[in-house]
């Protein structure tokens, strides 16, 4: 009996998912013409990685996400990367010291070889081998690998220890903000500002300017609810707003790293459509998972989800949100209707940037990633997001 209806069921659901699937639309970029137009223009970027548990999600891991992210094709200057780390870890706020320092090596190595994907330990995973073909690049390689191990290691043997040395602890003022932490779930906002972008002393080994680097652990305290990853997302675009306030914002999981280098423009040749742009909130990118089963039976992705389902959707009012991967115009997530007017004050509003020094700044977002702060504006509802439409690709 329960076996009949669970059949009936599942046919009746097959047969309204026709509906979705009958008419998809694949819509593709064109980056070149992108470039062309806007190349100057372009609108700054702010980039969220969420981290929770230093155990489950290594340091290591994230910083590979937080790396990729750093890494794209695009003016350095508009970039912002936020990590929020929901364990308020010294240990991920140690590898991300560490990888402050790695991506000054990173980031040149990526742009002068136009290496894919720019996370180094898929990077190195995916191409054991260096080119023989071009023999500076295989030097250049063998000498940054090394020192993406050497920083592995310091990373990975101080995971494994549990806290963080004395020594290491030197390096850095944030470091003191631990003083004042008791556990994960009952601590003051933590923020540092580890890269300010805005710093004529924040360039790259080749003196190229190197995105800003935001670690933020937003106030908990057991009295309050967190609300997980939304809570998290609230307390981001509060603080990037005060920073950066870049006008689209992307989203990953600390273990999505982005395996595409020019991710950013293609979610710009939709935002910025002359056409149509305004119509769209939200450019969901599909995902791609590394180990879903033994031998890699189904070829690292969700097929049907992601060349069927999505551009299905996409035809029928725009593709649902998934989380990780999404790029956001802020206006939408702040629940404004956006229309052509804006776009117009978008272009007026590239080349704002904070004026404070990054200790005031820093003082500033304490306040806007504190428990009462979340208290009195509420938190983002799902439901709002489901509302945003947007085109998959
Ligand atoms: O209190 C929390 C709990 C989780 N996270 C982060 O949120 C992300 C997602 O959480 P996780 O428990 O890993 O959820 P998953 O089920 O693995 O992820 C699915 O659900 C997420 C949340 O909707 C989407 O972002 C993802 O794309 C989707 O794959 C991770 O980066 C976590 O670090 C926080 O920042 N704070
Ligand atoms: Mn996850």
């Amino acid at each position: 009996m329960g076996l009949s209806l669970a059949e009936l069921w599942f046919s009746l659901y097959w047969f309204i998912t026709q509906f979705v699937r009958w008419n998809p639309i694949y819509r593709y970029t064109f980056k070149d013409r992108l470039s062309q137009r806007y190349e100057n223009a372009f609108p700054y970027i702010d980039i969220f990685v969420c981290t929770a548990k230093p155990r489950i999600e290594p340091p290591i891991m994230v910083i590979n996400t937080v790396l990729s992210v750093m890494a794209y094709n695009y003016p350095s200057q508009k970039l912002c990367v936020y990590l929020s780390d929901d364990g308020g870890s010294d240990l991920t706020f140690y590898a991300l010291l560490e990888a402050s320092r790695f991506s000054k090596h990173w980031l040149p190595f990526c742009r002068k070889f136009s290496i894919e994907p720019r996370s180094p330990a898929a990077y190195f995973s995916t191409n054991p081998k260096p080119h023989d073909s071009n023999p500076l690049m295989a030097q250049e390689r063998f000498s940054i690998k090394k020192s993406y191990e050497d920083m592995k290691n310091r990373i990975e043997t101080t995971t494994r220890l549990g806290r963080v040395s004395e020594e290491i602890r030197k390096e850095h003022k944030g470091f003191q903000e631990w003083n004042h932490v008791s556990t994960q779930y009952n601590h003051q906002s933590i923020v540092q500002i580890l890269i300010d972008g805005r710093e004529d002393k924040a360039v790259d080994v080749e003196g190229q300017s190197l995105p800003t680097l935001v670690y933020l652990s937003r106030e908990k305290r057991p009295q309050y609810h967190h609300n997980f990853k939304a809570g998290a997302m609230n307390s981001l675009i509060r603080v990037s707003s005060k920073i950066s306030n870049g006008s689209i914002i992307l989203n990953v999981d600390c273990d999505m790293y982005s395996n595409n280098s020019e991710s950013v423009r293609d979610a710009l040749c939709f935002f910025m459509d002359e056409q149509k742009g305004h119509e769209i909130a939200y450019v969901q990118f599909p995902p791609s998972y590394n180990n879903l089963t033994t031998n890699d039976l189904y070829g690292t992705c969700f097929r049907v989800l992601n060349e069927v389902d999505l551009p299905g959707l996409d035809a029928n009012g725009g593709p649902c949100y998934i989380g990780s991967g999404c790029f956001h115009r802020r206006k939408a997530l702040c629940g404004m209707k956006y229309s052509e007017e804006c776009e117009r004050e978008w272009k007026r509003e590239t080349d704002r940037t904070a004026r404070e020094s990054a200790s005031v700044l820093e003082a500033l977002c304490k306040v806007l990633a504190s428990c009462s702060y979340s208290l009195c504006l509420g938190t983002l509802k799902v439901s709002r997001l489901t509302q945003l439409t947007g085109p998959s690709r």
